[in-house]
């Protein structure tokens, strides 16, 4: 591309324009989700300050922030012991938009960490929340010396000499505007601000509340000796601040393997601290309440983060602190960059790593998971080797004998049988003759997590109802055609008839549906429903897109059944076994009846054919 010269070319350069007015209101009403957004603004900025001074000025102070309020005159004011701000740098900083002492001071200093501030655009949301702002300020530059700077608007403002403030620091004085008069409310603030603050490192007051709100050092900042069931309670009733709807039931500190191999810290592991925990309640297994508070130095960034936390673990909460995640401007949510997603991968890491130390070190608490989430863990242990070799013998598994490990579904011949059927159907009842507890393929993950465990532990999984697992069941017999059409003409209605030799002996003849499909168009319809976490179906979709539609019903009549033996003899003889075949048929509508509603059935047609057979039957 060719570039320009204007003076040469004549080429005349126009300036935009900017509305500072309409950009005032953009940035100070529309950059937040919520208004309360913005006093965390006008703390983080006193928190700000405070690191400042400790930065640049060599005398002692006590630091603190103090938020106070006027309910009668609507006013909150937050007041820091902080650098404050000269004259000039009122103008130059707190005026300007886009421009802050903060970020300049970050770049200059290695030892920055405790420094939130980035954008320069903090400050102006004070504006959403009042209709006058003033600010009270004196520096440690110029300790003998206090400056004003009040404005309405953010545009228009003044900055002068005031009467002394008495000590360094900052008052940010807010009018509050008619929508949020309430929160000249001491209990009101301390309910808003303890969960944003929790994890801020200066004292943080509410009106003259001794106590600061963020008074809690998080368990990963605790230092001083301390005995491991002390640490154990301190972690869990951290948790129960953090969790709103459920009793953790235990907790797992992010990378407690890494402390005792300093060697191999990772940049993520040295940056991220905080604590994930289980959670209790018994839920249906795939409902998804992952939550993820994220703190960004210190100040709570984004308490619905869950997305950092893998999809399978959808029992799990957490609180997590990292001095490198960056944040988007509104400071509410975080950038998706590559940090993030070694952050994401670091926590599913240290996740797993804690699940093994808990089985091993904590027998009740792993029981209560095992019991609390059990389908849940099933789907995960199919998302990670690690996690499947450390579950595979505990879930259990949904069977005709109730909830069962997966070993005691094993038969001698080292078999696993699964039905894929929800009903009752012809698996069942094969299964309650054979005394053989069979597998219920139709919850979520327990078809891809038995066809994991037959495929790692060299057994055979049969899944009946599927073209395959049939083929194991049914061992298929021919018969010449004539024979077949009066067989299939008497006995069937819209089905196929097939000659098998199958178990048990006793069983004359089953209707057998196809489950593959009729678990395909279940399962392929299930996207409206909420209940299954989309991770979850996705697993299972695997399996069922490989399925091809075949809307058949087949009728397998057992020929090592006697009465079945007899008819076929019977018919290749050319006598006439119709009262025989009806008997059978109508034994097959009723079988089918009480156990498979896809089945067409003419239920009282039979049961009518049944009463005339009895009364026939001497004649
Ligand atoms: N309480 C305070 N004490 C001293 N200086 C302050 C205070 N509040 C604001 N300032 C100054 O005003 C500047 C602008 O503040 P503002 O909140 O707009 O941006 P920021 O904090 O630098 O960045 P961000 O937009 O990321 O919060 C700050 O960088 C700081 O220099």
């Amino acid at each position: 591309m060719q570039i320009i010269d204007n003076e040469e070319s004549g080429i005349e350069i126009n300036e935009a324009g900017v509305d500072l007015g309409g950009l005032m209101t953009v940035l100070s009403k529309h950059l937040y989700s919520t208004p309360v957004v913005a006093l965390r603004e006008l703390v983080q900025n006193g928190h700000d300050s405070i690191v400042r001074r400790r930065i640049e000025d060599s005398n002692a102070f006590e630091s603190s922030i103090k938020i106070t309020v006027d309910s009668k005159m609507k006013t909150l004011t937050i007041s820091d012991s902080g650098a404050g701000l000269t004259l000039e740098e009122i103008h130059q900083y707190l005026a300007t938009v886009g421009v802050g002492y903060t970020r300049t001071l970050r770049a200059q200093n290695e030892d920055s960490d405790g420094l939130i501030g980035m954008f320069g655009l903090g400050f102006l949301s004070a504006f959403v929340l009042a209709s006058k702002v003033q600010v009270r300020t004196c520096s440690y530059q110029t300790p003998n010396l206090t400056h004003l700077y009040q404005s309405r608007n953010a545009q228009n403002y003044t900055a002068l000499l005031c009467e002394h403030r008495g000590e360094v620091g900052t008052d940010v004085i807010l009018t509050l505007n008619e929508n949020y008069k309430e929160l000249a409310n001491e209990q009101r603030l301390n309910h808003l601000l303890s969960h944003y603050c929790a994890l801020l490192h200066e004292p943080i007051f509410i009106g003259h509340n001794e106590l600061a709100i963020n008074h809690e050092v998080p368990p990963w900042r605790i230092t001083e000796e301390i005995h491991p069931i002390q640490l154990h309670k301190r972690r869990l009733s951290f948790a129960k601040q953090f969790e709103s709807h459920f009793e953790p039931i235990t907790t797992i500190p992010l990378f407690e393997r890494a402390k005792t191999n300093s060697n191999e810290i990772s940049v993520v592991e040295k940056d991220l601290k905080g604590l994930l925990w289980i959670q209790d309640g018994a839920f249906y297994g795939t409902s998804d309440n992952r939550n993820l508070a994220v703190f960004v130095r210190g100040m709570l960034l984004d308490d619905d983060a869950k997305d950092l936390l893998p999809t399978w673990a959808g029992f799990m909460g957490g609180v997590i602190e990292s001095q490198k995640l960056t944040p988007t401007a509104s400071r509410e949510t975080l950038q998706k960059d590559n940090y993030y997603y070694e952050v994401k991968h670091a926590i599913s890491e240290s996740l797993i790593e804690g699940l093994a130390e808990i089985a091993k070190k904590q027998p009740e608490a792993w029981r209560r998971i095992l019991t609390r989430h059990n389908e849940a863990l099933l789907a995960a242990a199919l998302c990670d080797d690690r996690l499947f070799n450390l579950l595979q013998d505990k879930v259990k598994i949904p069977s005709s004998e109730g909830d069962i490990l997966v070993s005691r579904l094993i038969n001698k011949e080292r078999k696993i049988h699964v039905m894929l059927s929800e009903e009752a159907g012809f698996e069942d009842m094969i299964f309650r003759t054979l005394k053989i507890p069979v597998a219920y393929g139709h919850r979520y993950a327990v078809i891809p997590f038995l066809r994991k465990w037959a495929q790692l532990n060299n057994l055979v999984l049969i899944e009946l109802g599927t073209e395959k697992g049939n083929q194991h069941f049914f061992t298929k017999e021919e018969l010449d055609e004539v024979t077949t059409k009066v067989l299939s003409d008497g006995l069937c209605d819209n089905e196929q008839l097939i000659v098998a030799k199958f178990l048990p002996q006793e069983l004359p003849l089953v209707v057998v549906p196809d489950r593959e499909a009729i678990l395909k168009n279940r399962l392929e319809s299930d996207e409206a429903d909420k209940r299954i976490s989309s991770a979850a179906l996705d697993l299972v979709r695997q399996f069922t897109k490989k399925i091809e539609t075949r809307p058949e019903i087949r009728v397998f009549i057992n020929s090592s059944n006697p009465a079945i033996d007899f008819i076929i003899h019977q018919v290749k003889m050319g006598k006439d076994v119709s009262k025989s075949i009806l008997l059978l048929k109508s034994m097959k509508i009723i079988m089918t009846a009480s156990g498979d509603s896809q089945v067409n059935v003419n239920l009282s047609q039979a049961l009518s054919d049944i009463s005339q057979l009895v009364i026939t039957m001497n004649d």
